[in-house]
């Protein structure tokens, strides 16, 4: 039977991330391979309503890491390891490198009780104990705050953290790069600021490059 395949999709607000999610989901599909595309917070009913909860409503830190790995959790176990033991491409948009740079660096929240969390909900019966399921690929799109603010103006109404100032997506955007440098195998950089075209094109190589896709 085909392995399943695990990419996740990661950056500030406004880096073009959710543009490509759509279009890798139909090449794989046009490669043959059944596909799963979700995102989080979200992908099941319990964890869609956390979401509402978690971008909608002023909370403490913890309680805000709590709520993303609560979802977490459940789209683990509800979407993510059903489809993956069905041999599926999981597309994410979003998985736990997102908690490491927003709760993480934009909020200045303790990494180590994120590193705690992470090894108890990524925790999974379908690998060896000590094992953690994580992505294979975390496509990293990379756009200066400043620019990916001025791509969200007016494309649609802020949330909790799209509302923030270019400072807390600074704070993001070291989050993201520390997470990358612990494992540099998993991420893929992809150059946000390009056009669309060219953008597509290194999402495209990056799957190319591990054989995924011819
Ligand atoms: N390469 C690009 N150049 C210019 N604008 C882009 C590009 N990619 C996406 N956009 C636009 O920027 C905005 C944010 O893109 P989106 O994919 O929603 O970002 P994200 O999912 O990372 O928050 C959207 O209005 C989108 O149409
Ligand atoms: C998964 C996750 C998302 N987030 C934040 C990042 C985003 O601002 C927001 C929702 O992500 P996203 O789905 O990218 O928003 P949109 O659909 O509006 O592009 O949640 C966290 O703070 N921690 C997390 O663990």
């Amino acid at each position: 039977m085909t392995a399943g395949l695990f990419i996740s999709f990661e950056g500030i607000d406004g880096a073009g991330k959710s543009t490509h999610v759509e279009a890798l989901a139909q090449a794989f599909r046009d490669a043959g391979r059944s596909v799963t595309l979700t995102r989080e917070p979200g992908g099941t009913p319990l964890a869609e309503q956390l979401r509402v909860l978690a971008l909608n409503t002023a909370m403490d830190p913890l309680t805000e890491a709590l709520l993303m790995f609560a979802a977490r959790r459940d789209h683990l176990q509800q979407v993510i390891e059903p489809a993956l033991a069905r041999g599926e491409v999981v597309l994410c948009d979003r998985f736990t490198d997102a908690t490491f740079a927003y709760q993480g660096g934009g909020r200045g929240f303790d990494l180590a009780v994120l590193a705690q969390l992470e090894r108890w909900v990524q925790a999974v019966d379908a690998l060896p104990a000590g094992q953690l399921r994580q992505p294979q690929l975390t496509m990293w799109f990379e756009l200066s705050p400043e620019a990916a603010a001025q791509r969200l103006a007016g494309a649609r109404a802020p949330d909790r953290f799209e509302s923030q100032p270019v400072e807390f997506f600074r704070k993001v955007a070291d989050g993201y790069a520390r997470r990358a440098a612990g494992d540099p195998g998993r991420f893929a950089r992809i150059d946000g600021s390009l056009p669309r075209e060219q953008v597509w094109q290194q999402v495209l190589d990056a799957v190319r490059r591990k054989g995924w896709l011819a």
